[in-house]
């Protein structure tokens, strides 16, 4: 049995899924996105998620944020039973309790940098916590445009403002889609390297979807994907190993 076949039940799980199965449509359009995932998204860790174009990525990230229910099997935050649950409550748990970033910022341009980052606090009807929103601000290195409104900042300060965003509620899980797919590869480097330092320093739990082996480097853990199946794990890597792991697998 491989690695990715046998990673199991870890009560410290940030994320659990236990054979997420996802289908989109259904007769002979049906497309199956995820089959039979098993995986457990240990707490404080970094995971990225690759693999060729149609590999079921994104699916697998939509399924442990709660934003998709699968077709079949069940997806845990923390001990929290995802699957099943009624959509009110999906929704206060997404808002309270996981942080999303994706490759177009889609911060509120009427808002000031603060204002945007406090905007899920200010939703949920919470007040901000002074020493966690002062942690997470220095760490994204955006302390000193805090007054800025996104047309003022450049695409990496704004990919770090919705960092700032994302991790405010102090979420079990931060879901994160090609986070510099849009950034130039200085911009990128110091995203990332904030995703990093929120986990080596805030204990922060995280998974990435990346395109980019570079990127991918920057996490504890690389979970491959080919045609919706875990088919591979890499501890410790680097650009270069999870390229060599890339090629060969089909598509892209
Ligand atoms: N809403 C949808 N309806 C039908 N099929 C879908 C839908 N979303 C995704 N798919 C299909 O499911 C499969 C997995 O898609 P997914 O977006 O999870 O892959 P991915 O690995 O993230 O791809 P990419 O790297 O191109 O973003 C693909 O074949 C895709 O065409």
């Amino acid at each position: 049995m491989t690695r990715a076949e046998t990673n199991t039940v870890d009560t410290r799980a940030a994320v659990r899924l236990e054979e997420v199965t996802h289908v989109y449509g259904e007769g002979q359009t049906a497309v199956v996105a995820l089959k039979n995932a098993n995986w457990s998204f240990a707490s404080g860790t970094f995971t990225a998620v690759m693999g060729p174009s149609g590999s079921g990525k994104t699916t697998l990230l939509q399924c442990a944020a709660g934003l998709l229910e699968p077709s079949s099997g069940s997806v845990y935050l923390g001990d929290t039973k995802l699957t099943g649950l009624p959509e009110k409550r999906l929704a206060m748990i997404r808002r309270e309790r996981v942080g999303f970033v994706f490759q177009s910022f889609n911060l509120m341009p009427a808002l000031t940098a603060a204002e945007n980052i406090t905007l899920p606090l200010r939703l949920a009807g919470r007040s901000a916590d002074e020493d966690w929103m002062n942690a997470i601000v220095s760490r994204a290195g955006i302390a000193d445009r805090l007054g800025h409104r996104p047309h003022e900042l450049s695409g990496g300060q704004q990919q770090r403002v919705a960092i700032c965003r994302a991790l405010v509620t102090k979420p079990g899980i931060l879901c994160a889609d090609e986070p510099t797919g849009a950034l130039d590869k200085a911009s990128s480097r110091a995203v990332l390297s904030v995703l990093r330092e929120t986990v080596n320093d805030l204990g922060q739990s995280m998974i990435m979807v990346t395109h980019d082996p570079v990127a991918a480097a920057y996490a504890d853990q690389v979970l491959f994907l080919v045609d919706g199946e875990i088919v591979d794990v890499m501890d410790a890597p680097t650009p270069e190993r999870v390229a060599g792991s890339l090629t060969g697998m089909v598509g892209d």
